[in-house]
């Protein structure tokens, strides 16, 4: 069953602060049947920092969202003190590296190599204890990402105001307005007006851990903006109120429709997961084979009683729909099976696209203008895939 993280989809190295310029290098892990043919090496992830001051919950955030750690748990973590590298492969569309630093990096030590580090980085989320004094950490972002942002203009900064299950909702909005206020403030003083933060607030014992890292994410995916087309296009033609595109092991969503996300409407849908998932570990799994409970038979409708129905379809292996529709638009499901199945086909499409993409880029690793011209490929050729299917959902 394939619902823990895969062993060998990962690979942990530690790496002692002192020491981690020498050896940063990574060795090959494998990659499921199901996903890229040639297999991304380190170097091709997008990878994503955690850092911040010691305790501030960087570790907890990882373990929780990625490793189905219990938050309660967190209470035993033992601090961090070397670099923690982690590769996440759940799925063809979420696959990244997270580098989960100690809190005491000390950016002047001659041993760090900011190129390096920062050189191929997508993300740094910077996390913030809110229940503490946050001066200190505040001059820390500062430093941190303005060092980062000579290094490398295309990172993107994620500020987390983490563990604000402590603070009731009117100290939670004042402290975001106050750390937004003056992080900003400074970043413009010493001229980094062109810095963009954004900023969540956070917390490992709800959702909203997993709602912002679903938005770190997607910002490292470049078909989203084709999927949340595809979504689009479904919800409209089956009147469905809201839909998101699961990645089912870690339940972060890779892409969602256009309208609003509010965060009721995403706990449900994470907490139906966990049902289907439970249920599906405790009746639907077979002695004799080694078969995940999440299969290609896996799906749910749960009516609720506000007149709200929520339907999860299996997409592939990993990923999973789940949908928010009123029971009244329910009574023509042959209509919203049969637009699932062309968006099911059309996201094999954005996949098959991707892979190709992924092989023509291993082939030409030397070669950086044919990685680009590739890439351009792609992007074109999603969006041609996206109007295809457009077609074929609506007729
Ligand atoms: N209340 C609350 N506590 C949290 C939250 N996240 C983490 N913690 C607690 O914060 C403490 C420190 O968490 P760690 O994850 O070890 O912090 P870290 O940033 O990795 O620390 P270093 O490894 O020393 O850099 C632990 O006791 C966690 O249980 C949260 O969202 N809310």
């Amino acid at each position: 069953m394939s619902y823990e993280q895969d062993e060998d989809d990962q690979y942990n190295a530690g790496y002692d602060v002192g020491s981690f310029p020498k050896d940063f290098g990574y060795g090959p892990f494998d990659q499921d049947g199901d996903g890229p043919p040639g297999p991304l090496t380190g170097e091709q992830k997008p990878r994503i920092l955690l850092m911040g001051l010691r305790r501030s919950g960087k570790s907890s955030i990882q373990k929780v969202v990625f490793h189905k750690m219990s938050p309660n748990e967190t209470l035993f973590l033992e601090s961090t003190n070397k670099i923690i590298k982690d590769d996440i492969s759940n799925s063809s569309f979420v696959q990244f590296q997270i580098w989960d630093f100690p809190g005491q990096i000390d950016f002047f030590d001659p041993t760090f190599d900011s190129d390096m580090i920062f050189g191929g980085c997508g993300a740094l989320v910077f996390v913030i204890d809110a229940q503490d004094d946050y001066m200190e950490a505040l001059n820390k972002l500062h430093l941190t990402v303005t060092k980062a942002f000579k290094v490398n203009q295309g990172i993107r900064f994620e500020v987390f105001i983490h563990k604000v299950d402590g603070l009731s909702d009117d100290y939670k909005m004042e402290t975001q307005r106050d750390i937004h206020q003056r992080a900003n403030d400074d970043l413009a003083d010493s001229g980094y007006d062109q810095i963009h933060l954004s900023f969540h607030l956070t917390s490992i014992y709800d959702h909203s851990i997993f709602e912002a890292f679903s938005k770190v994410v997607q910002k490292l995916i470049p078909q989203l903006p084709t999927l949340e087309n595809l979504l689009n296009i479904l919800i409209s033609n089956s009147a469905i109120e809201k839909a998101f595109l699961f990645d089912v092991v870690s339940k972060i969503y890779i892409a969602t429709d256009s309208s609003p996300v509010d965060m009721q409407s995403y706990e449900l849908c994470c907490d139906m997961i966990d049902v289907v998932i439970d249920v599906s570990c405790i009746y639907g799994l077979r002695e004799d084979t080694e078969a995940a409970a999440f299969d290609s038979q896996s799906s749910s409708l749960i009516k609720l009683n506000n007149g709200t129905i929520l339907y999860l379809r299996e997409v592939n292996k990993f990923l999973a729909l789940v949908c928010i529709l009123r029971e009244d638009n329910f009574d023509r499901q042959g209509i919203i099976d049969y637009n699932f199945l062309c968006f099911r086909e059309a996201i094999q499409q954005v996949f098959e696209l991707r892979n190709k993409n992924q092989v023509l880029v291993a082939l030409n690793t030397n070669h950086h203008s044919n990685i680009l011209n590739s890439h351009n490929a792609t992007v074109n050729s999603d969006t041609q895939s996206a109007t295809l299917n457009s077609t074929a959902i609506q007729s």
